[in-house]
């Protein structure tokens, strides 16, 4: 019975993946890494036919150490044409991989055993690359069960030489920027080009211009030897849609077939390799030697578990090679993995022989899972999208054409309409983003499917999704980041608009206030004139009074209230100039702190990706130095003394696998640090608009101090000319008292004395008091009571200015909150085209 059914035996629709639901889940057996054996025939007639080894059909005898080796099936057969090999072998996985499993062919042998003519990756005979091809194109239609599934291939074609990749369908590619990752389970070559191929001619072209570019050279035991690791990858994608609503359901199955000719095993004293060609003999030995410890590691896996019922993981070396990295799916991953052993009939390659005997039956005893990956995406419905990207276009253009035109509104309203604007053009480009991106999916792209991050683009997408009534403010962001940056917009201009209606009240409330203070000073003075005059007259009873003395008294009162209330207002505006300067420099210490913050930030970023660095470096350089001892080992040419003497490297395995893990977890700690390095050079990049900001804020403060020193020495002026008004009227004051009857053009009296309008206690005829002491006590009693009342309105006024100030500064601290959170979370910003 032959490992794989062939394909015709096997209908399609059986083995089928998708169950008749779109969202299947996948099933998960484990499944022994299949193990053919192909002889070559005797094409060389150098070689001589020995009995050493007596080949069954499913196992192979060695006499020399009599041990049994045992096979899924072994063709010795000349008559085993190329046909016959692949649909008894290898048509079966086809069926699998159009079922969307991940398949493997892997053909492994000493050089000039047959791998690159059984894989058909050189000379004219149709191998199995070309058969497999002309499976999956022949039966991919019937793999759409309905028409809503549809079905694409890519074609990708990789060889490894040297230890470097190098992309086969763009030689151009620079070896370096091939990265092996493993993104959502799926082992992928980042920026390897995989190319859709709509039919069998597409694919097969594909595959002649690959192998066109690959390196082969001459060696003594096959003239034109594959000097490198050929990876030829199917990538099947079967995507089926559905729509509910507005929500757009796709379920992708992407499943991968690799076809590998592995460079020949050999020993560089019989292939006469020398100079470049040794070199390339030790780095195909190294990644050969590598296969054999993850053949070795897995397969030992599989017998302890087997044995002792035993759970544990082994350290697998994936990491040693970049053919092992490549292959780490189909090695004990998820992929139904066939490997083929070609061997040489002849008696001088016995040793060659028994080494690809022994490596072949270990590998049989790999086990792995194979697993249907299903991949789900929920998008929205891009009509809905677009409509929701031109009612933010329109919000956006409303608010800059009021901007523009409405030029009443002031500073503050004007920069709060910039931040909207601001705000809206984010969500608005952040939409056409994502949009651009589901577009570019729904095309098809050519690289490899992100998952999880998609999806978690689409779900914010899809949050964005509101009624055409929903105000601008409750527009959700398309970005989680955003989103919660609106959130607290939302909340800070919700508390903006109630200490505005606070403000405004206090303001009107102290408006009232003041105008009644007014009165009432007016009132006092009046009152406390009259009184004056009265006690004047009283003074003077009964000689005549004096009027002059009283008017210079009553100008005193009036320059000493005109002195108080100029002065007030002038202490007030230079608190208020104090408060406007703290709030500016408060703003500019937040935003040079976000600033210095991401900065030093990136330099301990850098710093830390150096040390890393050093680190790998040093991993790599000890890993290098270890594996150096065993390449030597290796180039003696001996396998068998090798297989004894790696025994005594065993002690090192955990060292190495020490290294190992401290060479991963650098390397993914190295990943993170250069994402986050980005993010913060996008936030530093941001935050160096701040710097126009900080210029303008102190170019205010700078105007704002230069007001408050002017507005200090004003106040300072005025103090004077009023102690110089004051000292002369009180001299005046004195001098009427020393002389109490002055004559007219006495140098004592007053020159111009104003006119004094007489009080309703004067006596419009005589000058003199027509009231009494009663009278004179109620308007004490009068003076004094305004006083108070005064004095109460001060305070009320005084505890409102305070209460108004304690608003603004809440208001401004949150606007400053606002803005240093706008700098620090405000979301990448999209391409200039996108504006
Ligand atoms: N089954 C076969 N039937 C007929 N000819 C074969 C068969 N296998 C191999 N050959 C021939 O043997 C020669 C060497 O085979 P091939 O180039 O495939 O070896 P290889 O293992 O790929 O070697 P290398 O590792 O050096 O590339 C070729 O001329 C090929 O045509």
């Amino acid at each position: 019975m032959p490992p794989y059914a062939p394909l015709l035996q096997a209908p399609l629709l059986q083995d089928q993946c998708p169950s008749p639901t779109p969202f299947s889940k996948a099933e998960s057996k484990t499944d022994s890494v299949h193990v053919c054996v192909r002889v070559r025939p005797a094409v060389f007639d150098k070689g001589r036919r020995g009995g050493s080894f007596r080949f069954m059909d499913e196992s192979i005898h060695s006499a020399k150490n009599n041990q049994m080796y045992n096979f899924d099936k072994i063709y010795t057969s000349p008559s085993t044409t190329q046909t016959s090999f692949y649909s008894s072998c290898v048509s079966s996985l086809v069926s699998k991989f159009l079922s969307g499993y991940n398949a493997t062919v892997l053909a492994y042998g000493q050089t000039g055993s047959g791998k690159t003519y059984t894989m058909g990756t050189g000379g004219d005979e149709k191998g199995v690359i070309e058969r497999v091809l002309d499976d999956v194109y022949g039966y991919r239609d019937e793999v759409a069960a309905d028409k809503d599934t549809v079905t694409k291939v890519k074609v990708g074609f990789l060889e490894v030489y040297n230890e470097q990749m190098r992309d086969l369908l763009n030689p151009t590619t620079n070896p370096k920027d091939l990265n092996v990752r493993e993104i959502d389970g799926e082992v992928v070559v980042q920026n390897a080009l995989e190319i859709d191929c709509d039919d069998y001619e597409a694919a097969t072209s594909l595959l002649r211009e690959g192998i066109k570019g690959r390196i082969t050279g001459g060696t003594d035991m096959n003239k034109e030897s594959s000097r490198s690791h050929a990876i030829f990858t199917l990538v099947l994608e079967k995507t089926r849609v559905e729509t509910v609503d507005t929500i757009i359901k796709k379920n992708i199955v992407r499943s991968k077939f690799h076809l590998v000719d592995l460079a020949g095993s050999e020993r560089a004293k019989r292939t006469g390799a020398n100079g470049a060609r040794l070199k390339e003999s030790v780095n195909i030995n190294q990644g050969l030697l590598s296969l054999g410890k993850v053949i070795r590691a897995l397969s030992q896996d599989s017998l302890s578990k087997n044995n002792r019922n035993n759970n544990t993981t082994p350290f697998v070396p994936y990491r040693e090679s970049k053919l092992t990295r490549i292959l780490q799916d189909s090695l004990g991953g998820n992929s139904r993995t066939l490997m083929v052993a070609c061997i040489s009939p002849d008696e001088e390659d016995y040793q060659e022989t028994l080494n690809t005997v022994v490596y072949a039956s270990q590998a049989r005893m790999i086990k792995n899972k194979p697993i249907i990956v299903n991949r789900i995406f929920e998008s929205v419905d891009l009509t809905s999208q677009k409509l929701i990207e031109s009612k933010l276009q329109n919000e956006i253009n409303n608010l800059t054409l009021k901007l523009n035109i409405n030029t009443s509104f002031d500073k503050k309203e004007k920069e709060d309409l910039t931040t909207q604007i601001v705000n809206l053009r984010f969500a608005s480009a952040e939409a056409k983003y994502r949009l651009a991106n589901i577009i570019s999916h729904h095309k098809g792209n050519t690289k490899a499917i992100p998952t999880n991050p998609i999806l978690q683009q689409l779900e914010d997408i899809s949050s964005l999704l509101v009624d055409e009534e929903t105000p601008m403010s409750a527009v959700p962001s398309p970005n989680k980041a955003l989103k919660r940056l609106n959130k607290k917009v939302n909340d800070l201009e919700r508390d903006l608009e109630r200490d505005e209606q606070i403000f405004a009240a206090k303001s009107k409330e102290l408006r009232a206030l003041r105008k009644h203070l007014h009165k009432t000073v007016g009132k006092v003075k009046e009152l406390e004139s009259e009184l004056t005059s009265m006690n004047t007259g009283l003074n003077r009873n009964p000689a005549s009074p004096s009027p002059e003395k009283i008017k210079l008294a009553q100008q005193l009162r009036s320059a000493t209230d005109d002195y108080h209330i100029q002065q007030r207002s002038y202490s007030l505006q230079i608190q208020q100039l104090e408060i406007n300067i703290s709030v500016k420099t408060e703003q500019i210490q937040v935003i040079e702190k976000g600033r210095d913050d991401a900065m030093r930030l990136m330099e301990e970023h850098e710093q830390r990706k150096r040390e890393l660095g050093d680190k790998i470096e040093r991993i790599c350089e000890e890993i290098n130095r270890r594996q150096g001892g065993k390449n030597r080992l290796n180039l003696t040419g001996d396998h068998s003394q090798l297989s004894v003497l790696s025994d005594s490297f065993d002690q090192k395995e955990e060292d190495d696998e020490e290294l190992e893990n401290s060479l991963e977890n650098a390397e993914n700690e190295l990943n993170s640090l250069s994402h986050q390095i980005r993010d913060q050079q996008r936030i530093v990049s941001l935050q160096k608009q701040s710097v126009r900001r900080i210029e303008e804020l102190s170019a205010e403060i700078k105007r704002m101090d230069a007001e408050r020193i002017k507005l200090t020495e004003l106040s300072r002026q005025f103090e004077k000319g009023f102690e110089g008004i004051k000292r002369d009227l009180n001299k005046q004051i004195e001098e009427w008292r020393d002389d109490p009857q002055p004559q007219s053009g006495s140098p004592c009296a007053p020159q111009h004395a104003p006119q004094h309008a007489p009080s309703r206690y004067e006596n419009k005829e005589n000058v003199g008091p027509v009231l009494g002491l009663s009278e004179i006590e109620q308007l004490r009693k009068e003076v004094a009571m305004e006083r108070k009342k005064n004095q109460e309105l001060a305070e009320v006024n005084l505890h409102l200015v305070s209460e108004m100030k304690t608003v603004k500064k809440a208001k401004t601290v949150r606007m400053i909150k606002m803005k240093a959170r706008q700098l620090v979370e405000v979301p990448p910003p999209p391409p200039q085209n996108m504006f």
